[in-house]
């Protein structure tokens, strides 16, 4: 997954090969409902046969009709024949055409009911599907563009076009239908349905033609549709808004959106055109067809090889199966560009995590005894060209409290992020207690570490729930919550809030209540004192907290992790020097150690960094 190249553009091959895709969808349906599968299944067997019935049941009336109309007429007039013996036959047809008139309307509600919840519950499940896959998967899959573009067509794919249900579905329902259609055209003229077929072949070609042009332009610009989404997120967002306003960039972003979306748009029209100037010859293929058919039919009639009754019906059936046969091959070819986005779907689906459970996961020391050692590691970010880190090697010691001082991009997240193993190394190891961490469970291993990331989220969420995420499990123990509260000072924030710990907090819904960035910032540390754990890394926890939180913070941090093992990045001296050693960080490379005197009292980057934020300070 490191090297994740943009797949090549499918080649006609490819496109016929994506229907491959239609089983393992159709599974997919069967598992969202198979209830709701088997009745729509049901009524649409049935709503297949109503045509041919009802062109038959006309069939019948007409001859009917002839048949009286060559008898005298009753003196009272066309009333008269009511009641008669020889208008028995034609009330029952007319009855029964009239039920089967109802019963058509009937099933087409219900199989347009049925088809909404389907796909309803279709939508739901591949939803949930995807979003437990993209869980599954490595965080450096993320940081990839293809992937993103992959994901972002998956996620299209999940939620706009799960209609390919019902489209498939009244594929096979017309698919009898022509059948059962065709089958009395044979039985009249076998020539018949070979004339239909050869007027349609150029159209469906056309179509299927057409519709792999659209796939193309889709595919190929997923990169820009992103790019789109993100300016249109951007410019009428809420996050944005505020910079949006001081920067004065709404003209900017919305040249950008217009220049792109033009390109999109010209590129539509050029298959729109083509594909409405080429639609109408083909259709007049098809027409031509159909009156060639239709002369042979008069002809027949004239002669007196059909009855009139014969050839409404073939007339009739005609008609009906050119549109059907028509729709079918368009149907068909549509659902084999729809499978095309399938592909798209169950490619990521696909796709598979590398950072997994070794198949006998080695139990995670509790306590740790020893602590992590780093031998050698490096990393590189997938498709960067230079290390993050490299060559490190140091120990961090059961129970002793680690600060990582270095400046910006010195490779600090990083060693946080290899220690959580949301990254392997590519080079060297880490040991925890003596054994790799690859020996471990990874999801073992983050339950044991309470991790708070600079950049951490901030959730829609009520305020307890803000802090329960520590520990998600633990969300209706209001005790526990109230605790972590209590020691990262969000307390003192919930306290004054209307509604205590159920408090929407954020703009994004109704009720939702801003809060400062170190307000925020007190939230994410509770989430780390929500969990038992033994590891707690805090990446720049206090860069948002005033002097005065700041210091109480870190009183506390100390307190409580006092006999676990702590992490600490920070660019605040202030609190490093808090920490019983500090690792100093240089272009990826560990550059010195020592405690925070130590570090001082020797001429370095830490003495010289120290130095600078003092003399700051006077
Ligand atoms: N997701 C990523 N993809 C590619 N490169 C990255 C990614 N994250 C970080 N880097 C690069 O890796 C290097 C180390 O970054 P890292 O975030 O570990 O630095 P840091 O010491 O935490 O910096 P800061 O003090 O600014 O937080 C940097 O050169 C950065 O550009």
């Amino acid at each position: 997954m490191r090297s994740d190249p943009a797949p090549d553009l499918p080649g006609f091959r490819a496109r016929w090969a994506a229907l491959r895709n239609v089983p393992p969808f159709l599974r997919m349906v069967w598992q969202a409902s198979p209830g709701l599968l088997v009745l729509s299944l049901l009524v649409r067997l049935v709503r297949a046969l109503i045509p041919v019935t009802a062109l038959w049941f006309g069939k019948l009336i007409i001859d009917e009709v002839v048949r009286l109309a060559a008898t005298p007429a009753p003196e009272t007039g066309p009333l008269g024949w009511i009641g008669t013996d020889s208008t028995g036959t034609l009330v029952l047809l007319l009855g029964a055409e009239f039920l089967l008139a109802i019963l058509s309307d009937l099933l087409g509600r219900l199989g347009g009911l049925i088809d909404t919840l389907l796909t309803e519950r279709l939508t739901m499940a591949s939803s949930v599907r995807l979003m437990d896959h993209a869980a599954s998967l490595d965080l450096a899959a993320f940081e990839d563009a293809g992937f993103q573009d992959r994901l972002e067509r998956a996620r299209r794919q999940s939620g706009g076009r799960m209609t390919l249900t019902g489209q498939i579905l009244t594929l096979m329902q017309d698919g009898v239908t022509v059948a059962s259609l065709a089958g009395g055209l044979v039985l009249y003229n076998p020539w018949l349905i070979l004339l239909l077929v050869a007027a349609l072949v150029p159209a469906f070609l056309g179509e299927a033609h057409f519709n792999a042009q659209n796939y193309n332009l889709d595919f190929r610009r997923t990169p820009e549709r992103r790019e789109l989404d993100y300016i249109r997120v951007t410019a009428a967002g809420v996050e944005t808004a505020k910079e949006i306003k001081i920067f004065g960039l709404a003209p900017f972003l919305i040249e950008r959106y217009r220049t792109l979306s033009e390109s999109f748009y010209r590129a539509r029209r050029r298959i729109a055109s083509a594909r409405a100037a080429w639609g109408t010859l083909f259709s007049a293929l098809g027409t031509a067809g159909y009156y060639l058919a239709y002369l042979w039919m008069i002809g027949a009639t004239l002669t007196g090889r059909l009855s009139i009754g014969d050839l409404t019906f073939l007339a009739g059936s005609f008609l009906r199966l050119r549109g059907l046969v028509e729709g079918l091959l368009t149907g068909f070819s549509t659902t084999a560009s729809q499978a095309l986005y399938l592909e798209d779907l169950f490619g990521f689906f696909r796709q598979k995590p590398t950072i997994l459970p070794p198949a006998e996961p080695r139990a995670l020391p509790r306590p740790i005894r020893e602590g992590f050692r780093f031998e050698g590691v490096g990393f590189r970010y997938p498709g960067a060209e230079s290390w993050a880190v490299r060559d490190l090697s140091f120990k961090l010691r059961a129970g002793e409290t680690l600060a990582l001082v270095g400046e910006n991009g010195a490779g600090k997240t990083t060693l946080v992020k290899l220690l959580a193993r949301l990254y392997d190394p590519d080079e060297g190891r880490i040991l925890l207690d003596g054994q790799d961490l690859r020996s471990f469970d990874p999801v073992a291993l983050r339950g044991a570490m309470g991790v708070i990331f600079q950049d951490f989220v901030r959730y829609s969420l009520s305020a307890g729930e803000n802090i329960a995420v520590g520990r998600i499990e633990d969300r209706d123990e209001p005790a526990r919550i109230e605790e972590a509260a209590r020691r990262s000072l969000a307390d003192r924030i919930v306290a004054r809030m209307p509604e205590g710990y159920g408090q929407m907090l954020g703009k994004r819904f109704r009720d939702g209540i801003e809060l400062s960035g170190g307000e925020w910032q007190k939230f994410a540390i509770a989430r780390a004192y929500m969990r038992d754990a033994e590891v707690l890394i805090l990446d720049e926890p206090t860069a948002a907290l005033d002097a005065r939180s700041e210091f109480e913070v870190f009183q506390r941090f100390k307190e409580l992790s006092a006999g676990r093992t702590a992490v600490l990045i920070s660019h605040r001296f202030s609190s490093v020097r808090m920490a019983d050693r500090i690792l100093v960080l240089a272009n990826g490379r560990v550059e010195a150690s020592g405690t925070h005197d130590e570090l001082v009292a020797r001429p370095g980057r830490y003495a010289e960094l120290f130095e600078l934020q003092a003399a700051g300070y006077r």
